[in-house]
């Protein structure tokens, strides 16, 4: 496990230096060792090395390990936070060692003992639960996953920051879209599969960070056990209805999670099964292309969900992303949340005060867990405090109008999270309520957050401390006055508590007082001298030994709050995720209300209906940039090809609109079957189980796939799977290639997708013969985009029209772009040439082959280019071929005139 150098016997180690290794061989070297010396986590060695480079601080050296000094870097406890997101986020892990005991306990083991030590966490990408570390937002998923030896995959997958935990079943070619719709930070996985290359391929994983782990830790009996013994039940089935692999996976991410908090039981829910076929089916690709939570560049502004999210909690905003990515298959689930959406776009008033209210909402299930995890503090208190409150707030508003009968979705929440059925969370809330002062500190230890009237002993010490307080105040003039010295003051410091200060030139005055002084000497100083008195010194024992106890009384009363928090965090999760769901309905509401947003009609029938759609994210980017409002358009799609095509091929100019039409429409699916209101004037939608998209080409080059390769995997995908209940969208299939090649596999699949699959589709193409096959084709039509040419200008109407473009204003397009105007003139000519040859040519296999001709019949070379040609470059000198190069100028020159 471990590449830590031994030491050698020859050299002697200073204990902490044995101590350490120890601990570092423990942990191994995939992760750096935090290893806590006082107010700092130092790092040693290549740890250090690799930190320092990473985190771009100082890189010391300490002592010397065989014969060499040790490379050695620190971070400040206080401040560990920053630096450990940092690191993280570069992909390294990190084991926090922390110190288990006092310098002076270990003192009492013998004057050379080192402190004791332990690992106490190992941070990973997939296992952080600190606020500063996740992002509000965005969930922090970790996923584990199997491989049953009859080929069944598993997959389980928890976030540690909220304590969600579900596992799934999936045949291999689900695997990809399913680990796709988690997007996890973190995949743990049996080190077989992370070798098998095919497997790992077919899966998108960029910025997941993978842990391979030995087979054994799949095992399915140890995975059962562990899972029954953590949860506290008899068998599994209790839990619901799990596969082997499921099982493999969830045994195996238990016990990475355990390994990870250092063997403190894991906080998490009793996992769910969920089921593959209850979510519209995406795989990576066309995930990626149809950029749903995050663009193809990785950001989420940008994305689908950015644009449509108006939640105004990180709770809520992670549920409406989870939707977007598992949109729903059955229709009275998808009913159900459309009613809730439409709940509110017809309340406004209801809408308004429930989002106000939601946005005193704090994130209770990240808050509940760290408490959990024993890593939470009165700020995660105070916020189960208020947002527990809040259920009932919520519900004394909503009872407030007796009429209006919200439905089920919203009522079944509304009860949620009213405290009325759970008196023990009642009274924590109350309770709470009592407790905290309005302004607490992030961590317990540093005191100050019980409020008056809570504790009476705490009240006690504190009026002690007070009153102590006050009578120092008071010494100070009754000092002075003794003294003699009007600028005698008293001060306080860490180090020496509350003592009495002169100026120099006051000191003699103070010493030479005689036995009788109640002036004791402590410190003499540059700057002025300091005296104690017995009074004094015993005022200071007094506040210091108060404010001791009411730090320790303090800690049990949150410590107490603690463990009745554990004892109701399932419930508290439960009742975040309903909060969580009403933010993500009233949000829906506002974007529908905001975007002209309507309810489709949704329903298991073969229509895919749309009047006046349009691209919400494109949309809004217009909107923002002051560009002319967004053109709306139809789209009529029907499987059973009665009411309408089973496929349109869709044709026009570039620039026109062609890509935005395709994925706006693609995108409809995934609103409606997430249960929200779709950018249309009216949408009636037959579910859809897989969705497919194939646009636009990219280079695969980490899996060694070239452009072209990569589009026919994913148009090979397409026609393998795609069924009547699909929809699909291509983009210019083919494009990668010579172009009858294209032609050819463009044309097969249309036939392919129409005959076989009968999938509702959309297909994009340049290939202008394709629209001719369409016309013969039943179920088939064409439809384009719009251009006008405007005083040799280019202007694109952006409308979708039955019938075929007439033609691709490429050499248009060019010129808009910017190319030279020399090569603008050159392509119109070369074009119009073509045009003409290929109206003549009978050897043209089907209508106009418009680039066939391009590629096939090359221009006349000019006759710069024959120049060029017949050059013999190696026999010219430098000169020669600067001349050379000034006479091919004048050439082009007069060329171009
Ligand atoms: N319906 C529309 N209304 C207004 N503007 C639109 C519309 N559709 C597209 N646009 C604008 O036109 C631009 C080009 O659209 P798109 O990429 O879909 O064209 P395309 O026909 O697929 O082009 P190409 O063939 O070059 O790939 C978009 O970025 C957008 O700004």
């Amino acid at each position: 496990m471990t590449t830590q150098t031994k030491p050698e016997k020859a050299h002697k180690l200073t204990p902490m230096m044995e101590q350490f290794l120890a601990i570092k061989d423990g942990v191994g070297p995939e992760a750096v060792l935090f290893y806590r010396m006082g107010d700092f986590y130092e790092l040693f060695f290549d740890d250090a090395v690799r930190a320092a480079a990473a985190l771009d601080i100082a890189l010391t050296k300490r002592g010397k390990h065989l014969g060499e000094p040790i490379p050695m870097c620190g971070v400040p406890v206080h401040s560990s936070e920053v630096y450990l997101q940092r690191l993280i986020k570069k992909g390294f892990r990190v084991a926090v060692c922390e110190q288990t005991e006092s310098p002076a306990e270990a003192k009492k083991r013998g004057s050379k003992s080192v402190v004791r030590r332990e690992v106490v966490r190992l941070v990973t990408p997939g296992t952080l639960t600190e606020d500063s570390l996740l992002d509000a937002r965005g969930s922090n998923m970790i996923v584990a996953m199997s491989r049953t030896p009859a080929g069944g995959h598993g997959l389980a997958w928890a976030d540690v920051s909220d304590g969600t935990f579900k596992t799934v079943s999936a045949p291999a070619k689900d695997v990809p879209a399913q680990l796709a719709a988690l997007s996890p930070r973190e995949l743990v996985l049996p080190e077989a599969l992370y070798h098998d290359a095919d497997f790992m391929g077919d899966l998108s994983l960029d910025g997941i960070a993978l842990t391979p782990q030995p087979e054994t830790k799949f095992d399915v009996r140890a995975g059962e056990r562990r899972l029954s013994e953590r949860f506290k039940v008899g068998g599994l089935d209790g839990l619901g209805d799990f596969s082997n692999a499921e099982i493999a996976a969830a045994g195996a991410l238990l016990e990475y999670l355990q390994l990870t908090q250092a063997g403190a039981p894991v906080q998490l829910s009793a996992p769910k099964a969920s089921k593959t076929s209850g979510y519209l089916a995406i795989d990576p690709a066309t995930r990626a292309s149809l950029e749903i939570d995050r663009t193809q560049k990785g950001s989420r502004s940008g994305s689908l969900l950015s644009v449509i999210d108006r939640t105004v909690t990180g709770p809520g905003a992670r549920e409406l992303s989870v939707r977007l990515n598992r949109p729903l298959l059955d229709v009275d689930d998808i009913k159900a949340r459309l009613d809730a959406v439409s709940f509110f776009v017809e309340h406004e008033d209801m809408r308004r005060a429930l989002r106000g209210h939601l946005r005193g909402a704090g994130d209770m299930a990240r808050a509940a867990s760290r408490l959990a995890l024993g890593r939470g503090g009165p700020r995660d208190l105070k916020t189960l405090s208020e947002t527990l409150r809040l259920g009932e707030t919520i519900n004394a508003h909503f009872a407030q109008s007796p009429d209006i009968k919200p439905p089920a979705n919203v009522e079944r929440a509304l009860t949620g999270i009213s405290l009325a059925q759970e008196p023990d969370i009642a009274k924590l809330a109350r309770d709470l309520g009592k407790a905290l002062l309005p302004d607490v500190p992030m961590l317990a230890r540093d005191g100050g957050f019980v409020a008056t009237g809570w504790t009476p002993e705490i009240d006690k010490l504190k009026t002690l401390r007070d009153d102590s307080r006050r009578l120092i105040a008071g010494l100070q003039a009754e000092y002075a006055k003794l003294a003699e010295v009007s600028t005698l003051k008293i001060k306080h410091n860490n180090v020496l508590g509350y003592f009495i200060e002169v100026s120099p030139k006051h000191a003699d005055t103070m010493l030479s007082k005689g036995p009788e002084s109640p002036f004791i000497h402590k410190q003499t100083l540059v700057s002025g001298v300091r005296f104690t008195t017995v009074e004094l010194a015993d005022l200071d024992s007094q506040i210091a030994s108060a404010a001791e106890r009411v730090t320790a009384l303090e800690l049990e009363v949150f410590n107490g709050f603690v463990e009745r928090v554990i004892t109701h965090v399932e419930t508290i999760r439960g009742m975040a995720a309903y909060l969580a769901q009403l933010d993500v309905q009233a949000g829906w509401a506002l974007w529908a209300e905001e975007n002209r947003a309507v309810r489709p009609i949704v329903n298991d029938g073969p229509d895919f209906i749309i009047k006046g759609g349009r691209h919400p994210v494109v949309e809004d980017a217009l909107r923002k940039s002051g560009a002319p409002a967004f053109t709306a358009n139809d789209c009529a799609l029907s499987s059973d090809a009665n009411s309408a095509a089973r496929l349109t091929l869709i044709t026009g100019p570039n620039m026109a609109g062609k890509s935005t039409y395709l994925r706006q429409n693609a995108l409809m699916f995934i609103l409606a079957q997430a249960g929200g209101f779709v950018p249309a004037a009216s949408a009636e939608i037959g579910v859809a189980d897989r969705l497919f998209s194939r646009v636009g080409a990219s280079d695969d080059l980490s899996k060694g796939r070239s452009t072209f390769m990569t589009e026919m995997i994913e148009t090979a995908a397409i026609l393998n799977q795609s069924t009547e209940r699909s929809f699909v969208i291509l983009d210019e299939i083919g494009r990668g290639t010579s172009t009858f090649d294209g032609l050819s596999i463009a044309w097969a699949s249309v036939e392919h997708l129409l005959s076989v699959n009968k999938s509702r589709a959309l297909f994009a193409t340049h290939y202008h013969e394709l629209t001719e096959l369409i016309d013969g084709l039943d179920g088939a039509e064409n439809a384009s985009l719009r251009a006008k040419e405007w005083d040799g200008d280019l202007v694109f109407l952006h409308d979708v029209r039955p019938g075929a473009a007439d033609r691709s204003y490429g050499v248009q397009v060019a010129k808009l772009a910017g190319l030279p105007m020399a090569a603008v003139e050159r392509a119109r000519a070369v074009l119009e040439r073509l045009e003409s040859e290929s109206v003549n040519s009978a050897s043209a296999p089907v209508g106009l082959p418009l680039f066939t001709a391009a590629v096939t019949t090359p221009p006349e070379p000019s006759a710069l280019e024959l120049a060029l040609a017949r050059l013999d470059v190696d026999a010219l000198s430098p000169r020669q071929a600067l001349d050379l190069l000034y006479e091919l100028k004048v050439k082009a020159q007069e060329k171009i005139g």
